[in-house]
């Protein structure tokens, strides 16, 4: 049984044995009685999970000892217990952090009951996201989750470790499935911010009209269909990382508000007036060249500036050296294992084949060409003709060279669908995309299921 410690903070030596006749009906509970503000700070050490405060005490009133409280402990549960209804104390002690306030009438015990049981609860999910946060950083060890030992790669680890120590705008630039996401998240998670929330934002993906609510969240009524307030990415992501992906989608409009919010370090919802103060490291990422973007006009200087920060440029996968391989035998490993298939080698020629190739769609594709490619086998090892990198949509698919990107995403999905019954959740797993990519080219007509 877990016991749990409240210190219950008292003069009135009959109220105080009530409650504590109360609380114990919960065997968990383990109560100390202290009549005085004094007592009770002299008694913090023992370390409570949890006090609850008479507010006039006769040493201090519950404002002092809770700012002292405060100044030893900044997360210890704090509930107040009133002998008078007093809404401007009330209000100025839960905004100096206390968790609840209750005015002393018959129903105290039984709301005091059920203020316990929902701050231990919000204390237990607490715990819960910060060790998940703490497992997902130690998956996102830099070098165990970006695989590449290349002279480039290296350069970008170097980078990234300065960008982990502190604090500054991170810029990630590099082609398609370079692992822009992924370097945002380790960067992160490696950072003093590891425990706070990392929220990642598509700006291509989110409709234009609704970004703005998305981003910087809205009041009640802003707009029809806004039926509660609604708070925004930037304050999701408090004392945390905001991955803005794809910044150069951004339109000309947001681009300035946006600005403006970074210039002042605080926002205000759609449809508010209360300025809500910023505490966000912004990680920006984009395929783009932004530099050409703002001499061309379509993004502006001012904001490119702010948002640059320390740059990292990732290179396309061809210039990794042999970085090809070890991914290549990485993604093997990590397929034979979800497919539960017994262990592959890649042959000569397969591996002549990896090198030779260009991976327009970088590592993405090159885990997907792999994936495919481990399924495909039906021996020891992986060889050139499971490769089928030319296979997809066709002869020589993938080595010509007259495909725009997006066909070679066509090409890809088309192949894959085809190879996994048309399982389109299959398919997004193994690409890392989401299922709306492949439904919208198949309301495009850009796919087509068999009826
Ligand atoms: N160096 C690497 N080592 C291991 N896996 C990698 C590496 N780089 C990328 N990946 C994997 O490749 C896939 C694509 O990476 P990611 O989504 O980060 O790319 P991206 O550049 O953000 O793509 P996009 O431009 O399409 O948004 C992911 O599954 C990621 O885990």
């Amino acid at each position: 049984m877990d016991s749990y410690s409240i210190f219950i903070v008292e003069d009135d030596p009959w109220y105080g044995e009530i409650l504590e006749y109360h609380l114990t009906l919960n065997p968990e509970y383990q109560i100390t009685r202290l009549t005085s503000g004094s007592q009770c700070l002299a008694q913090l050490h023992k370390r409570p999970q949890l006090i609850t405060i008479d507010y006039s005490l006769p040493d201090m009133n519950g404002k002092q000892l809770l700012q002292r409280i405060r100044s030893a402990n900044p997360d210890l549960p704090v509930i107040f217990i009133s002998g008078q209804e007093d809404v401007g104390t009330a209000v100025e002690l839960l905004k100096m952090g206390a968790n609840d306030y209750l005015v002393k009438d018959d129903h105290t015990k039984d709301l005091l009951w059920n203020s316990i049981v929902r701050i231990r609860e919000n204390q237990r999910l607490k715990q819960e996201v910060e060790q998940l946060r703490e497992e997902l950083g130690q998956k996102y060890e830099f070098e165990k989750t970006i695989l590449g030992s290349s002279a480039a790669m290296k350069r970008v680890f170097a980078i990234m470790e300065k960008a982990a120590r502190t604090s500054i705008n991170v810029s990630v630039t590099g082609e398609t499935g370079t692992g822009k996401e992924l370097v945002a998240k380790a960067i992160h998670y490696n950072s003093e911010r590891a425990k706070k929330p990392f929220v990642p934002v598509n700006m291509a993906a989110i409709p234009a009209d609704l970004l703005e609510s998305e981003l910087f969240g809205h009041e009640k009524g802003a707009f029809t269909g806004a039926i509660a307030r609604k708070i925004g990415k930037f304050e999701e992501a408090a004392k945390g990382t905001l991955f803005l992906d794809e910044i150069a989608e951004l339109d000309l409009n947001l681009q300035s508000k946006l600005l403006r919010v970074l210039q002042e370090r605080e926002l205000v919802r759609v449809g508010g007036n209360e300025k809500v103060k910023l505490d966000v490291r912004l990680i920006v990422a984009t395929h783009r060249n932004l530099a050409k973007e703002v001499k061309e006009g379509h993004f502006r200087e001012d904001l490119y500036y702010r948002i640059m920060g320390l740059p990292v440029e990732l290179p396309p996968l061809r210039q990794r050296d042999n970085d090809v391989l070890m991914l290549a035998k990485s993604f093997l490993q990590e397929a034979c294992k979800t497919n539960k298939l017994g262990p592959l080698q890649l042959s000569n020629s397969a591996k002549e084949m990896l090198k030779q190739y260009p991976f327009p769609g970088n590592v993405r594709e090159l885990k997907a060409v792999i994936e495919l490619a481990a399924v495909m086998s039906n021996g020891q090892e992986v060889t050139a003709d499971d490769l089928h990198l030319n296979t997809v949509g066709g002869d020589n698919f993938l080595l010509s060279d007259a495909k725009t990107m997006k066909e070679y995403n066509i090409g890809i999905i088309r192949h894959l669908l085809k190879a996994n019954n048309n399982n389109i959740q299959k398919v997004a797993d193994i690409l890392d995309i989401g299922k709306s990519t492949i439904y919208k080219m198949i309301q495009n007509k850009e796919i087509v299921l068999p009826v």
